[in-house]
């Protein structure tokens, strides 16, 4: 047995990166939700504006799908300057990034992506690039070797990170500004519902953003995702209009639930709850009940199912909350895992 991830995965692949980009908000008035976030950067940018220098680095940091790369763009355009655009991946070796900072011009921004994954060496060249606008170009080996520097082009450097835990010490406090991404409530969502479907030429009844946003995971990605397939079904099955009941039998189709879950997610649950009696069980054995590797349930179910507050980990194992057997339409055992001990263990999962 294997579950087709694709509709509620944070991650985007393949041809889904040509959609985002043509769903991307271009400013920050346009940018929906995330209010702290978009207060705190507006101020950076102004006030850089204001003094005609380039403003201070900035991490944007969060999960998957939450706006960070679009957030970025939206820099570059605030402050009417190019882009360069590369990724933590890419700059396998220092002389990956000298290549691209020597060529950087003034005011620039390099859109770094994914930067918990720049090899050591390019980091190390990137730290004395944010702080002193130079970088020490290494020729030769062994005795013989030099370090020839190189000014760089006053720029600003804007990292993504999803593993904001990962980054060393040195770059992260190196960047002036930590963009915290928060998951997006119901009320976001249905906005950014709206404007897609604006873009996509599509009537969305506001009844029917309702029901999609809810199931979206508090993702704008996931939110856009099940647009694209509320409107196939609406366009087969329902003569091209959205209703709320037409959304509601698309996504039910797609068996993601009223909570966002899908059937992985769902298979978790039920296994917990009906062959293990709410847990606690060990993350092996569940993930055997549901015929799947420990780690595809570890790392893409149960997130989600964490901070739904549906499951928790324990150091006996996992264990359902009360709140899953209501969800599962089960009636929870008088000792049910309660939201009162879920305060006291995530206390105890410190220590483990
Ligand atoms: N605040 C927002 N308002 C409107 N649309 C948004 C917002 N945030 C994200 N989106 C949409 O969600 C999609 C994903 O956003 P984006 O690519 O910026 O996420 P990300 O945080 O960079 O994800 P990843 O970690 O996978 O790189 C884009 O198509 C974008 O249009
Ligand atoms: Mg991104």
């Amino acid at each position: 047995m294997s579950f087709d991830r694709d509709l509620v995965a944070p991650d985007a692949e393949g041809d889904e990166r040509l959609i985002e980009a043509a769903l991307r908000p271009k400013r920050l008035d346009e940018f929906i939700g995330q209010a702290r976030v978009r207060e705190q950067l507006s101020l950076v940018l102004q006030s850089a504006l204001r003094r005609n220098r380039p403003p201070d680095h900035v991490l944007m940091s969060g999960g998957p799908g939450l706006g960070k790369t679009t957030l970025s763009m939206i820099i570059a355009t605030e402050l009417s300057v190019p882009l360069r655009i590369t990724s933590g991946p890419a700059l396998e070796r220092a002389g990956d990034l000298a290549a691209i900072l020597s060529t950087l011009s003034e005011g620039e921004v390099l859109f770094i992506d994914e930067i918990h994954r720049m090899a050591r060496p390019a980091e190390e060249m990137l730290y004395l690039a944010m702080e002193d606008f130079r970088v020490d170009i290494v020729v030769g080996k062994g005795p013989g070797a030099t370090a020839i520097p190189l000014e760089v082009a006053p720029f600003t450097l804007v990292g993504a990170t999803t593993r904001a835990g990962l980054l060393p010490a040195p770059l992260r406090d190196r960047f002036g500004f930590v963009a915290h991404m928060e998951f997006y409530d119901v009320a976001e969502l249905e906005q950014v519902l709206h404007r897609s479907s604006r873009l996509l030429g599509l009537q969305l009844p506001g009844d029917a953003a309702h029901e999609i946003a809810g199931r979206s995971r508090g993702t704008p990605r996931i939110a856009n995702r099940l647009l694209r397939r509320v409107r196939d079904f609406a366009e087969v099955r329902a003569g091209g209009v959205v209703t709320r009941d037409v959304a509601s039998a698309a996504l039910n189709l797609y068996e993601v639930d009223a909570e966002g879950l899908d059937r992985l997610d769902r298979a978790v649950l039920g296994a917990l709850l009906r062959k293990f009696g709410g847990g606690p069980v060990g993350l092996s054995t569940l993930a055997v009940a549901v015929g799947e590797e420990p780690e595809t349930v570890e790392v893409v179910a149960e997130p989600f199912l964490v901070r739904q507050g549906l499951l928790a980990r324990t150091p006996r194992g996992r264990v359902a909350t009360a709140a899953a057997w209501v969800h599962l339409g089960l009636t929870p055992p008088p000792d049910a895992f309660g939201a009162s001990m879920l305060v006291d263990l995530e206390d105890d999962l410190g220590q483990v």
